[in-house]
């Protein structure tokens, strides 16, 4: 009995949350060199005479975007998913990791590197960058493919251990520690340049190294994964676990076929995932960048406080992300806890939007719904993919969803950036994120619809009594 019980190494707890804890630290020391330039602001712009590396807003905007470019009009993250599905997690994990490290380094050339006054002009396009901000932005182009890859290697990975059961608290834990990197990034990376003298360099440096040992423990998850699938073939040979092999057949990584994408993109479930997803996380990553000067201007917060009201939403979801994805567990409702979530986020921006109470107190209250309502929507949303999606296709299925999202995380700032100009009391561009909030409802409620007409299972809880 014990021998039928314990048939494949992701039953074991032990085996499955290690899994889970090292391929999340992966993912974690990704997300930390995702955001350390992003507190440097004030050191990349001072002249280069005065140890900065003379960049305008701009440069720095255009460096910024570059984490998408190579993604969005290479298609690049649409091939990783087909890469994955076709090549399997453990060539497409150390490939992934690989782009990272290369891309960080470049990155790091471009930050310490002596380029002098050189710049990196395309004058047919009238396009001109220092050359620091132009190597820098193409390894951050690099590795934002690689990390973007390793961002659905690892769906896949937890999905493969997890199905069946705690998958959207193991998810929910993954996206907690990937938020982590992005705190740990956003207060530490300009006190550790600081400390070594105002050198931009240093926590890049720190982060490449934090990069290396995350590589080197996806490596070691490899061989887990060769451990897991060899219990998995072991199984299959058993006579009396017929009708599981099926299931186990069903999730070998060598079964995608090209003709089988077509059941992705027929399926009305997978579509309403990546239009919420789009919608969504328009409304969060691009709000988060205008967030700090908004604070200032409409709620009357100093600068030196201004930035922590913000923070206040990757802290939030630390613990809100794990807690809500057990509730999706146990209890289900998965679809019903993205529409309470797209709600929220509507009913924020509409707050933001119509200047009430002006103060930072109240702020502080908006800012705490919001981070709520960005727990509720990823802890339901990335578990309920491999519901929708069979686990053979999951790879591409994840990789065509975080294509349409970079979409809007590249231009919707470009837009709101120009809107904010034309109109500096936010009520416009406020009124957009309303905007995307409401259109998420809608998403939303479709999806519970299409839920119920072909039974996805999306309402029901994970864990298998
Ligand atoms: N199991 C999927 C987890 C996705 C987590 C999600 N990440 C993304 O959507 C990335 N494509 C983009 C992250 C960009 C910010 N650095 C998340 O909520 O972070």
């Amino acid at each position: 009995m014990t021998e039928k019980i314990q048939r494949i190494l992701s039953d074991s707890k032990g085996a499955r949350w290690t899994a889970l804890f090292i391929v999340a630290f992966t993912m974690m020391t990704g997300y930390f060199i995702t955001d350390v330039m992003s507190p440097l602001e004030v050191l990349l712009d001072k002249p280069v005479a005065a140890g900065g590396l003379g960049w305008t807003s701009d440069d720095y905007g255009f460096f910024a975007g570059s984490y998408g470019l190579i993604n969005v009009f290479l298609l690049m993250l649409f091939f990783g998913g087909i890469i994955l599905d076709k090549m399997g997690i453990r060539f497409t994990g150390i490939m992934a990791c690989g782009l990272m490290v290369i891309g960080v380094f470049i990155k790091y050339y471009g930050v310490t590197g002596d380029f002098g006054d050189s710049r990196f002009t395309l004058s047919f396009v009238n396009f001109s960058l220092p050359m620091s901000a132009a190597v820098a932005s193409l390894g951050f182009a690099i590795f934002g493919v690689g990390c973007e890859i390793c961002g659905i290697t690892v769906s896949k990975i937890i999905t493969k251990w997890f199905t069946g059961h705690e998958l959207a608290l193991a998810m929910g834990i993954q996206v907690a520690l990937a938020r982590l990197g992005t705190a740990g990034a956003m207060m530490g990376a300009l006190p550790f340049a600081k400390a070594f003298g105002g050198k931009v360099g240093a926590p890049v440096l720190l982060g490449l190294v934090l990069l290396v040992i995350g590589f080197l423990s996806f490596i070691v998850y490899t061989v887990m994964d060769k451990k897991l699938d060899k219990s998995v073939e072991e199984a299959k040979g058993e006579k009396e676990f017929e009708k599981e092999k099926e299931t186990l057949d069903e999730e070998t990584d060598d079964d995608f076929h090209f003709r089988d994408l077509k059941y992705i993109f027929s399926n009305p479930g997978f579509w309403c995932i990546c239009l919420l997803c789009l919608l969504f996380y328009s409304g969060v990553f691009p709000f988060l960048k205008f967030a700090t000067k908004l604070m200032i201007a409409n709620y009357g917060v100093s600068e030196d406080m201004a930035g922590s009201i913000p923070s206040l939403i990757p802290f939030g979801t630390l613990l809100l992300t794990p807690l809500f994805g057990s509730l999706y567990d146990r209890i289900g409702k998965g679809a019903t806890l993205m529409l309470i979530g797209s709600a929220m986020l509507a009913a924020v921006h509409f707050i933001f939007a119509i200047h009430i109470l002006p103060y930072g107190w109240f702020a502080v209250i908006i800012m705490i719904i919001l981070g709520v309502a960005f727990s509720l929507v990823p802890s339901a949303m990335w578990p309920s993919v491999p519901k929708i999606i069979p686990m053979k296709l999951l790879g591409s299925a994840y990789a065509i969803i975080f294509y349409i999202q970079n979409i809007g995380l590249a231009l919707v700032p470009m837009f709101i950036g120009k809107v904010n100009g034309a109109d500096p009391s936010y009520t416009t561009s406020m009124s957009i994120f309303c905007g995307f909030g409401v259109a998420a409802v809608v998403i939303s409620l479709l999806l519970i619809a299409v839920d119920k007409k072909k039974h996805y299972g999306l309402q029901d809880a994970n864990i298998k009594k």
